[in-house]
């Protein structure tokens, strides 16, 4: 659980220099760097990029494939003029554990790999002078880590991992590095939390500081013109902005918030973020934003490029909004992990509503070396209380991450549990429980209910605000000519719910085709485009027939890297663009569809 996430920003405070670029790499297969003292820089490493995944450059198979440790360096200098302040350095995630050396010194270790952490670097660095960041990272999975899988080691003694997940394990420092200086007393987090009353709103704050002693806090909101709107003072109050302009679905307005901390009279420190002004509510079969019900268009998603694999590429990212936008999308889930921080203000700008999901996937046997299956419930393992840990660890990093963005609608929590034995509702009761309270603004939590998980089979349906459903009638069964049966299937499963007391919204979050682009039969068969478009027009049918359907987000918005398998064809192809973000004939339809909704 980390004690500062904030953003790094520059101010005449605050000092944020990117340490991107060209790292020195080297693989660990003997896992004997630190006795050859690989925590003073790499002897004969290679170049590799941050931020990039390390795969999907190389071109030999045991590169590509590596499991176990491996080792990034960078030196860096520090400038004397920033001595008397905190020197830390900011991962935006280092994927999927890492342990942090400066100098030869051990700083810390993180274990979660689609979150930030800080490594306060103070005592360990030389100013004035160039100094060594080493970091001995690992990839491995097993049954009580986030994501979930199994490592095995074959005859030939390499490491490979078994992921209980379908999409690749691709490893290494996936997201942006800082080299940060701080105040030594400073603001460490600010939360903002927005109610609506008679045409105006109230901005309920709270400002955390390192070090209170003698300080005042004054506090801003401007607008997007630059004028301040509301002014408050104390580590804790109200912001009263008269005639808001709302941040609304597709039609954002951001408001700058600015806390300044004084001692004596003097500034020392200053935080500014961008925040919206609106609220979220579940009522009945509704989502409500500023009081108005909202109908999910969006996707599936996955952090996931060629060349770089899972590292945030923000040409990617742009080029996948304007997709969305150009779809009439006005949503998504990060499935099945965090996204970078910067995905989060793409959406802040655009007004998209975002379903925050934690890497809780792969909780379910069936999926393991996805579905090569092991025949028992997840939730029974040995595993499972250090799996409990580090799961909340890694919501309340999560929640800390990303409390004070306009765009986060709900909390995803799991992706697709195995939730049909009783041995999954004390874990549920736990993480349920012990998650109630981290959200200030207490938005809806969620998990997705995968196809083994319905009406009549999930133990868990008491937990979330509202849900999220995976269905592939279509796909996984009731295939091809057999649709009809598929759709039947899921007409008697919504009719359940629909005959059923549970006054909660219904989001699709997973349903679609694996089609390979320019495969075209008519009449179709699978893998077709003409088969994706039939069965999207399947699900659109079945959601239109019921008012508690809230929300549709087909699986995927663009094909993906997967581990090998009979079953992927270099990767996933269920998106409605490819990899290289070109659309596919089902892109048309559906965007129609939505243009019409
Ligand atoms: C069957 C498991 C549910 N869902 C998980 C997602 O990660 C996979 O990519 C997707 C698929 O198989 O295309 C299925």
């Amino acid at each position: 659980m980390e004690k500062e996430l904030l953003y790094p920003i520059t101010n005449d405070y605050r000092f944020d220099q990117s340490l991107d670029g060209m790292w020195d790499f080297k693989f660990d297969s003997r896992a004997n760097g630190l006795v050859e003292g690989w925590q003073n820089g790499l002897p004969n490493s290679i170049k590799m990029p941050v931020p990039a995944s390390f795969n999907d450059f190389f071109t030999d198979k045991d590169s590509r494939e590596y499991t176990g440790d491996f080792w990034y360096s960078k030196r860096f200098f520090v400038p004397s003029m920033l001595e008397n302040r905190t020197i830390a350095i900011r991962f935006g995630a280092a994927t999927h554990r890492v342990v942090v050396y400066v100098n030869g010194i051990e700083i810390r270790q993180h274990e979660g790999g689609f979150l930030p952490f800080q490594a306060d670097v103070t005592n360990a660095i030389r100013f004035g002078e160039e100094n060594v960041v080493s970091l001995k990272l690992n990839n491995e999975l097993s049954r009580e880590t986030l994501p979930a899988g199994d490592t095995i080691t074959l005859k030939n003694g390499k490491k490979m991992v078994k992921p209980f997940f379908d999409f690749y394990n691709y490893s290494g420092l996936n997201r942006s590095v800082h080299l940060v200086a701080l105040p030594t007393q400073r603001i460490t987090d600010f939360t903002a939390v927005t109610k609506l009353e008679n045409g105006k709103a109230y901005v309920d704050y709270t400002v955390a500081l390192l070090n209170q002693t003698d300080t005042k806090i004054s506090v801003e909101l401007a607008d997007d013109t630059g004028k301040t709107v509301a002014k408050s003072e104390g580590d804790t109050g109200t912001l009263v902005v008269n005639q808001p302009v709302l941040w609304q679905v597709r039609d954002a307005h951001l408001y700058r918030m600015s806390i300044k901390l004084f001692k004596q009279d003097q500034e020392i420190d200053e935080y500014s973020d961008l925040i919206g002004l609106r609220t979220i509510e579940i009522k009945g079969h509704q989502i409500l934003v500023n009081d108005k019900p909202v109908y999910l268009k969006g996707f599936g998603r996955h952090e996931d490029s060629i060349y770089a694999g899972r590292a945030y590429d923000r040409n990617v990212e742009k080029r996948d909004y304007e997709l969305m936008k150009w779809m009439g999308a006005n949503s998504f889930r990060t499935s099945h992990y965090p996204y970078d921080e910067e995905a989060y203000r793409f959406a802040d700008r655009e007004g998209f509503l975002i379903i925050d999901e934690v890497p809780a996937v792969g909780f379910k046997m069936a999926a393991a070396s996805f579905l090569g299956g092991l025949d028992q419930s997840f939730f029974d393992g040995d595993w499972i209380e250090q799996l409990y840990e580090k799961h909340l660890d890694q919501i309340v990093d999560l929640i800390k991450r990303d409390k004070n963005h306009p765009s986060v609608l709900a909390w995803s929590l799991f992706n697709e549990p195995d939730t049909s034995t009783d041995s999954a509702v004390p874990y549920f009761k736990k993480i349920f429980n012990a998650t109630a309270n981290l959200d200030p603004e207490k938005r809806p939590r969620t998990f997705t209910l995968s196809e083994d998980d319905t009406f009549e089979t999930s133990k868990c349906k008491q937990f979330p605000d509202f849900y999220l459903l995976n269905r592939y009638p279509g796909w996984y069964h009731k295939w091809g000519y057999e649709i009809s049966e598929g759709e039947a299937d899921l007409r008697q499963e919504m009719d359940q719910w629909q005959a059923s007391d549970i006054e909660k919204p219904i989001v699709f979050s997973e349903y679609g085709a694996d089609t390979e682009p320019g495969m075209h039969k008519l009449p179709s068969v699978m893998w077709s485009e003409e088969y994706q478009v039939e069965l999207l027009e399947m699900f659109g049918r079945v959601f239109d027939d019921y008012d508690f359907i809230q929300g549709e987000q087909p699986w995927n918005l663009a094909d993906f890297q997967t581990v090998e398998g009979n079953m992927r064809v270099n990767g996933n192809k269920k998106g409605l663009f490819t990899r290289d973000r070109q659309p596919k004939e089902a892109a048309f339809g559906l965007r129609q569809r939505w243009q019409n909704m």
